[in-house]
């Protein structure tokens, strides 16, 4: 990917892409999205944000709001940055050597990257589930007890229990579950794991959740049931999606962000992304002219 953002000249006049694609034109002054990029009251605005891995850019002038109790979904061609821009919004690019990031995200007003801010407390506010599901090498308890154990969010055992409960049931788990707590959470399923994961993101009560494809390791029963926990889950939190499947981002989305080779093209409500794009670049994309 490094080569496309290196091809991708934004010089006003046509700019070659990767070849056999069609060139478009990327006027200088194009840096912020096509389409309504704030929304009222956000719970989380990005302003200007670069991100550099060494002196490659990998993200150019990003400007996205990010409601409250909205599903977002980001798409577009492998390595445009969706990734890293969904590193961005919990500093977990803080954590790869050399990545440096740009610009201002705030979360409920307050700038994340300010010296104040303890990354392992916004992990907790900020929670995320990743590709693969990761549980812990733990049983099904310890891994949503881990969280508020080690932020020391409970009192006592019961209250322990009934986080683990709430967190179970949310994440559409707990009648599966609910007999063999203790066994190891390695011994579920793939699509069980991976509500296991949204259970212990869930635990610590976030406040946003960040989903890097999710669904990409899982079959299509186990898909549908976290698009349906999605679904369930976003009247309490605010979810930000990574998908590569616009299948996916139609159904689960209210708002998509389109990203292109580090930078945010078209930003607008799902409908009409899918059913009227504005910018070329986003059309070529979902009608399958591109990647
Ligand atoms: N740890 C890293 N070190 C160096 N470069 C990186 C690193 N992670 C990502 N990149 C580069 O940053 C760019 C954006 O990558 P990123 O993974 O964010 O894209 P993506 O859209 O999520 O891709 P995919 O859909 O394939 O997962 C790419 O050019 C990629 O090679």
């Amino acid at each position: 990917m490094h080569d496309m953002v290196e091809s991708f000249q934004i010089s006003g006049t046509k700019a070659s892409t990767t070849a056999g694609q069609t060139p478009v034109t990327i006027e200088e002054s194009e840096k912020l999205p096509v389409g309504d990029y704030t929304v009222p009251d956000p719970r989380m605005t990005c302003r200007d944000v670069n991100v550099f891995y060494g002196d490659k850019q990998a993200l150019f002038d990003i400007n996205l709001d990010i409601g409250k109790r909205e599903i977002i979904a980001l798409i577009g061609p492998s390595g445009c940055g969706k990734s890293t821009f969904l590193r961005c919004l919990n500093r977990m690019n803080d954590i790869i050597e050399g990545c440096r990031v740009t610009g201002e995200i705030r979360l409920d007003n307050e700038d994340i990257y300010g010296p104040d801010i303890d990354p392992v407390l916004l992990r907790a506010r900020v929670g995320m589930v990743f590709q693969k599901p990761n549980p812990f090498p733990k049983s099904i308890y310890d891994n949503v007890a881990y969280g508020p154990r080690i932020h020391g969010l409970v009192a006592n055992r019961t209250e322990l229990d009934e986080i683990v409960e709430t967190s179970l049931k949310r994440a559409g788990l707990w009648k599966e579950v609910k007999d063999r707590l203790n066994h190891p959470a390695t011994g579920l399923s793939g699509g069980q794991q991976q509500r296991l994961c949204i259970a212990r993101a869930i635990a610590v009560n976030p406040e946003i959740l960040l989903m890097d494809e999710p669904c990409s390791a899982l079959d299509p029963i186990a898909t549908a049931t976290i698009e349906q926990l999605m679904d369930e889950l976003h009247t309490r939190y605010t979810i930000v999606i990574v998908t590569h499947s616009m299948q996916q981002a139609a159904r689960v989305s209210q708002r998509t962000a389109y990203f292109h080779m580090g930078k945010l093209i078209e930003v607008g409500e799902t409908s009409q992304i899918f059913t009227n794009p504005r910018h070329p670049l986003t059309e070529d994309y979902i009608t399958g002219r591109f990647g």
